[in-house]
């Protein structure tokens, strides 16, 4: 067989998030102009963990610049669960907030579970209270809150595929609550006949094969080889792994995801980049939630979908 000539689309996530941040923007001024209340978004670190940091302030620079309240607490890693609930308790409470987002993961002598559990619901932007994984699952997606990443791993699929999702076979690699799980409820109300696979799956890239759609997140370096890829597929990449960068000498690192890209590009229909794919919608459905939250805790109509 001779190998494929043609190179994937690369899906710009960048782009797309930058559209997405900018249809809240315009629907935050609307919000604004009725109502004289800006959505309120409050990101909570516990801890020093250089990542998070950045993370945490790209979200609360995004939240400035869809003209949200926001605020961010940063807490000291030693701090006592008790002190982090207490904090939770009082954004619940606070009226010019209707976003919480507790940064995981949680120093280890914190019950994150116990934690995500305290937050209202109305107010969990991540999606990840019992009561929104279930709204999810059972299909009430428009009353739930979905988890960030795959909602924004949808927006892409969505904009990249010009047909519908029906039918198509999807291959999630990851379990998580926060990616995995919630990515294959999301495919499956679009109809697809969703595969979760992980660790202990048998033959994984003859599972990988049958896909057309393809979700890595499983947080290994380049695990998903180029002749896993059927061709044609479309491939969403969820890693972000800091790897060392040999080529460039002394300490230096780069980003990669978990589809080895290169190999992959080669075979696939359209695929993300890391940097510059999934990561920025991320953050760009955050401030969808956080609006989405506002509205419905101000007794708003509803706007659109996004997707
Ligand atoms: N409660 C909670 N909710 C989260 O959503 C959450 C969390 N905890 N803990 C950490 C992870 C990680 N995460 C990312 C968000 C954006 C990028 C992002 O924008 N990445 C850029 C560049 C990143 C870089 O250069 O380091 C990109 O992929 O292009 C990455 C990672 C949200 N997380
Ligand atoms: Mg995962």
């Amino acid at each position: 067989m001779s190998q494929p000539s043609l190179q994937a689309t690369l899906i710009d996530g960048k782009a797309v998030a930058a559209s997405v941040r900018a249809e809240i923007t315009a629907r935050a001024g609307r919000l604004f102009a009725e109502t004289g209340r800006k959505p309120g978004l409050a990101v909570v670190l516990v801890g020093e963990d250089p990542a998070s940091q950045v993370y945490v302030r790209n979200k609360d620079k995004a939240a400035a610049a869809c003209g949200f309240h926001s605020v961010k607490h940063t807490l000291p890693a030693d701090t006592a669960e008790a002190d982090l609930l207490a904090l939770v308790a009082a954004l619940n409470a606070d009226e010019a907030i209707h976003g919480i987002l507790v940064q995981l993961p949680l120093p280890g002598h914190i019950d994150e579970g116990k934690v995500l559990r305290l937050i209202r619901p109305e107010k969990d932007v991540d999606g990840f209270h019992p009561v929104n994984v279930g709204l999810l699952a059972t299909g009430d997606r428009e009353q739930a809150l979905v988890p960030c990443t795959p909602a924004g791993s949808l927006v892409l699929l969505k904009r990249t595929l010009d047909r519908p999702l029906a039918g198509l076979d999807a291959v999630v690699i990851g379990r998580s609550n926060i990616v995995g799980k919630p990515m294959a409820q999301l495919l499956l109300a679009e109809s697809c006949t969703v595969t979760i696979a992980h660790s202990r799956t048998r033959n994984l890239p003859d599972v990988v094969r049958r896909a057309d759609i393809v979700v890595a997140a499983v947080g290994r370096p380049e695990m998903v080889r180029g002749d896993w890829i059927k061709p044609g597929a479309t491939v969403i990449d969820v890693g972000i792994n800091r790897v060392p960068d040999p080529a460039r000498g002394g300490d230096a690192t780069r980003l990669v995801g978990d589809v080895a890209f290169a190999e992959a590009a080669a075979h696939a229909g359209a695929i993300t980049p890391v940097p510059g794919g999934v990561g920025p919608m991320t953050i760009a459905m955050l401030m969808a939630n956080t609006l989405t939250a506002a509205r419905r805790l101000l007794g708003l109509a509803p706007e659109p979908d996004l997707f």
